[in-house]
């Protein structure tokens, strides 16, 4: 059996989604998603002037070898331009070999440990009383857990708090839009919506929050600290973890769980904070972390100590990722949540899938494969269209972490 062709597909149904499709001499075709949300073409390139022509010829049954290949082959190993291309092969290979199969992916990776996987919707609101309501809709439509954001007065468009409700697209502008950041009036509000929530709603649901990166370690201690009352299922991305040793700290001070990874790359990002149990949940997702094949390495060393998966599913990766993390969730032992952000129609005709939301839960199906196909035709009449997401500078001009 052999690889015929490695086809790239750049289309922008309301976002911009990078996707490969390889063909192969027995008809069977598998698609892969190699999104990187505001730098999308440069993963075009690699995928079609570097890795496509390797592709031609090989045996598309070898996963791990290609994977290998690709890996250690290029020598230049890692970072996200590089590994969203070797995710899009190893997720196509993968559909390719569960279509031959007749069986749908999470079959091939160990089979079911459980039947529905648990979500995390987006609420958001320019204040809190906007979003204490926004949480109030998800509860209504079902969801179990719900991320909670609220914009801060004095903020300028704080993270999270898009224009829209249920469709927030952070990638919003075809030149980086800039907002503001503020960890004193942050550190002062946040707590306040997450105390209005448990007295509004009660503790039957989870609350999750998204630091975006904005704190220092001190400050996200203290932050943690100041949620404990409110016991949320997770407090993400409170400090960058590029030095991993950062969250000793943090977790010298609060009992909140966190949770980290959305940005990993490989296991590498995420081998001392899941050794030294600084995080509780591990975000590393399909498309960002090389695949079915280096996920699945990623959640192993996690579960050894007792660390949970929590995938990245922000609408910037496309429903290909969503699909193929679904069967992934359904199978991985240590699984968490799964974040949902709702992709708009537009994308959802574009990427035909058999997955479906019921009780605040997904469902992957049982079509053979991961389950998510592309009209190529309806992809055509979205050609691509350069989108950014926003920059974030504190009061006095100074870059901050978006
Ligand atoms: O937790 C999340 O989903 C966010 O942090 C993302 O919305 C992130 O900002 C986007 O994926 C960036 O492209
Ligand atoms: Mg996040």
């Amino acid at each position: 059996m052999k690889i015929t062709a490695a086809r790239v597909i750049v289309t922008c149904p309301g976002r911009n989604f990078v996707t490969l499709k390889i063909e192969t001499d027995q008809g069977v075709y598998g698609i892969g998603d190699a999104t990187l949300n505001g730098r999308e073409l440069p993963v075009v390139s690699y995928l079609e002037d570097h890795v496509a022509p390797c592709l031609i010829g090989m045996d598309p049954r070898r996963i791990e070898d290609i994977w290998q290949y690709l890996y250690r082959g290029a020598y230049w190993r890692r970072g996200p331009v590089t590994m969203r291309a070797i995710a899009a092969v190893d997720v196509a290979l993968w559909d390719i070999k569960a279509k031959m199969a007749g069986m749908p992916l999470y079959q091939l990776l160990g089979g079911r440990s459980r039947e529905g996987v648990m979500v995390y919707g987006h609420a958001n609101g320019s204040d809190i009383a906007e979003t204490v309501d926004a949480v109030g809709q998800y509860i209504d439509m079902g969801y179990k857990a719900i991320r909670a954001q609220t914009g801060v007065p004095g903020i300028k468009d704080a993270y999270g708090v898009g224009r829209g409700k249920l469709y927030y697209e952070p990638a919003d502008a075809a030149l980086p839009s800039v907002t503001g950041w503020d960890t004193r009036k942050s550190l002062n509000y946040v707590p306040k919506l997450f105390e209005k929530l448990r007295a509004t709603y009660g503790f039957d649901h989870h609350l999750l929050h998204d630091g975006h990166h904005r704190y220092t370690p001190q400050e996200a201690a203290n932050l943690g600290k100041m949620l404990e009352p409110y016991q949320l299922f997770w407090l993400e991305d409170v400090t960058p973890a590029e030095n991993q040793e950062a969250f000793k700290l943090i977790r010298q001070h609060t009992v909140t769980p966190l949770a980290v990874g959305e940005i990993f790359n490989t296991i590498w990002d995420a081998k001392d904070l899941i050794q030294n149990q600084l995080i509780d949940y591990i975000r590393a997702t399909i498309v960002g972390a090389g695949g079915v094949t280096h996920l699945r390495r990623i959640a192993d060393l996690a579960s050894l100590y007792q660390i949970r998966t929590g995938c990245h599913g922000a609408t910037d990766l496309s429903p290909v990722t969503m699909g193929t993390a679904l069967h992934f969730d359904t199978w991985v032992p240590n699984f968490g949540i799964q974040e949902y952000m709702r992709h708009s129609e537009e994308t959802d005709a574009v990427f035909p899938h058999d997955y479906h939301f019921a009780d605040g839960e997904l469902f992957c199906g049982e079509t053979p494969g991961h389950g998510v196909d592309i009209d190529e035709a309806l992809a055509a009449k979205y050609p691509y269209k350069p989108a950014y997401l926003p920059v974030a500078r504190l009061e006095d001009g100074t870059m901050w972490n978006w």
